[in-house]
This record gives structure tokens, sequence and C-alpha cells, in this order.
């Protein structure tokens, strides 16, 4: 009816403006569907987006998706590590490190296994072992248990499944750790532990024996006020600790000596040596850390759990009891040949004489 009513001209430029409308669209739609979503949501983006989602979804469903979820996030973070590395270990720079630490610690919690640990700081009490577990735990690859299990000491009967229930969730890309200085002086770790794996690799931060014994002294006078004295009780000590019976059935290469007064005067060059010996890519530096005057002690920028500066604890550091300097110059004396020895055994001069 319309039609009838219309001109011959007006009937063609109704024609035409429709031939046009069709076209346009027709362009639009193909323009979308080609460009728009390459260019609006990146590949990753975009299965980033779809894992925020599932993780929301049923528990089945997730778990389903959980592998390619934490190999996304997972990737990503070796990516920046590795274009950090470009950039001048700018990986260790910033906020990137943190970001990534915080990244792979959420993604392994979510989808990481509870594995036996890979590495153990095995001893000595009192060398420094909380300052090497705080420090290497804010490495990416790292999961590491923040309490003592003394699995194999106190808790070896509760059995490995028992033990591995206590690790904290780790990624197939991190290692985890745990640290008991008491396993150093047990008879039967070296032996535990070897039947667990001859692959686990062991750390053991030494300090100069007779600092130790002081150091060990005042903390077990803080908690039992009558024990005998210092005297009676520093001169009985007459081994290598496990040092001997560990050697004869773990590797050479699966031992590894972290200097406890080098870990004070250069925690960035102590923890580059763990690193390496852990397999480790070199993340944790001198930026990492700052000396803090009233502590007198290296702390840390940003620690594991959080982003502000943090320093180890009150009975880390604590003002040594004093004792006489006649005592000091004998218990000098008396570990001088096992000092030699141990130097001889573990191949390098820890300079305690
Ligand atoms: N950065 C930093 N901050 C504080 N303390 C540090 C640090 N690095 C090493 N140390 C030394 O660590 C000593 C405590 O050793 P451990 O952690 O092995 O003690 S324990 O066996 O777990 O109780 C502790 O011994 P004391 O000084 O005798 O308290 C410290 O000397």
């Amino acid at each position: 009816m319309a039609q009838r009513l219309l001109s011959p001209s007006n009937r063609s430029s109704a024609r035409l403006a429709f031939l046009l409308t069709v076209s346009l669209s027709c362009t639009y739609l193909c323009y979308s569907i080609l460009f728009c979503r390459s260019t609006v949501m990146t590949r990753r983006a975009y299965e980033g987006k779809k894992c925020q989602q599932n993780q929301n979804a049923a528990g089945k469903k997730l778990l389903g998706r959980a592998d390619v979820c934490a190999s996304l996030e997972v990737r990503t973070a070796a990516e920046e590590r590795g274009s950090g590395g470009q950039r001048g270990d700018a990986a260790s720079s910033g906020s990137l490190w943190v970001d990534t630490k915080l990244r792979n610690t959420s993604v392994a919690q979510k989808y990481g296994n509870k594995k036996l640990p890979n590495a153990l700081i095995v001893g000595v009490k009192k060398g420094g072992t909380r300052a090497v577990l705080e420090f290497i735990r804010i490495h990416p690859d790292v999961r590491a248990l923040g309490t003592e299990p003394h699995f194999f000491d106190r808790n070896y009967d509760r059995g490995l499944d028992w033990y591995r229930g206590l690790m904290p969730r780790t990624l197939d890309s991190q290692i985890t750790l745990e640290k008991t200085p008491s396993y150093f002086v047990t008879r039967e770790a070296p032996r535990r532990i070897a039947s667990m794996s001859q692959e686990t690799k062991l750390i053991v931060v030494v300090r100069n024996p007779v600092t130790r014994a002081i150091s060990d002294y005042t903390q077990t006078l803080s908690k039992k006020p009558d024990i005998p004295t210092f005297e009676d009780l520093a001169f009985k000590n007459r081994s290598l600790g496990l040092v001997d019976s560990v050697l004869e059935r773990h590797p050479d290469r699966n031992m590894h000596f972290v200097s406890g007064e080098r870990l004070i005067t250069d925690p960035a060059g102590e923890m580059g040596r763990v690193q390496d010996f852990l397999g480790l890519k070199r993340i944790i530096s001198e930026k990492h850390f700052y000396f803090n005057r009233t502590k007198g002690f290296p702390c840390l920028k940003k620690p594991e759990s959080s982003s502000q500066p943090r320093c180890l604890g009150k009975s880390k550091g604590r003002t040594h009891v004093q004792i006489e300097r006649e005592v000091i110059e004998q218990l000098r004396e008396f570990y001088r040949p096992f000092n030699i020895k141990f130097y001889e055994t573990v191949g390098q001069d820890f300079k305690w004489d």
C-alpha cells in the first residue's frame, strides 16, 4: 500500500537506503566477529577470567579446571620473572617479586598439593635457622612450614602421612621446606631422613660453637632459671653433631652449610648460595634486606606474610649472659680441634679461631 503511494524515484531511494542499512549491518557484524574478541580481551586475560569464574563454581567443576588455572598463573609469574631479568634483575625489585610471591602463594594454597619436604634446615640450634627459613620463604618458588614439626625426632611414630599433612600446599614448580634444629642432635635422624628420600636436601646453619653455646645457655636460662652454671654444662659436647653420619648417608651435594656469622654480616651473599644449592633462581638479593640499628641485625624489607618491613622476634638476637673471659678462653681451646676436624670434613673454613 505504502509502496503504491510512493513515486518511482522515491521507491528507488528507499530501496537504496534499505540496501545500505543491510550492508552496514553485515560489515559491523563481520568486524565484531573478527577483531573484537582479540582486542577487547586477549586470550590470556580471557583464560584468567574463566579461571576466576570457575573458582566460584561448584567444587567438582573447579577441580577439573584447577590444573589449567594453576599453570596459567605460574606461567605468568615465570614470564614476569623472565622479563624482569632482562631489565637487570628487576624481578627482585619493587613490588614485582612481592606480587609474584603473593600470587604463587595464593595459587599454591588453592591448587597445590601437600608434599613431603624436598629440603630441611636440620640445625644447629641457635645457629640462625629461623633467619634462613624466614629469608628463603620470600622466594616465589618456596613454600615453608612456619612451625617446627619435630618429625624425625619426637613425632616419627606418627608416620609420613601425618608429616605430609602438616606441610603447606605446594605447586609442582615449588619446593617444600621445614626447619627443626634438633634433627642435628638426634641420632636416628640421618637414617630416618634417608629412608624418606636420599634426595632430600639438608641445610645446616653453623655458628662459632662458643657463641652458640652461650646463646643456647642464655635461652635455656630464660626458661629455667635454676639450671647448673654455664661452666658445668659447656664442656660436655664432644662430637661433630651428626655431620659424619649424615654425610655417610647423603651424597655431599645434598648438604649445604650456611655460616651463621656471614648470615648476619652478608645475608644476601649467604642466601644467594642457599638459592643455588636448592636449585632456585637467585631472586633474594641485597634489595630484600636492610640493617635495623635498633635490632642490630639485618631485617626483611617485605617478609612473606606482609608488605611491611619486619625483623625476627625478641628471642632472636638476645643479649647474652655474661660469661667470665677465662671460661670463654678455655672453651675456645676446647673446641679448637673439633673446629679443625669440622672444617676438614666439610671442606670449608668458617674462621672461628
Ligand atoms: N637477621 C637476624 N635477626 C635475628 N637473629 C639472627 C639473624 N640472623 C641470624 N640470627 C641469629 O639467629 C640466632 C637464633 O638462631 P635460631 O633461629 O637457629 O634459634 S633456634 O634454635 O631456632 O632457637 C640468634 O642468636 P642470639 O643472638 O644468640 O639470640 C641470632 O644471632
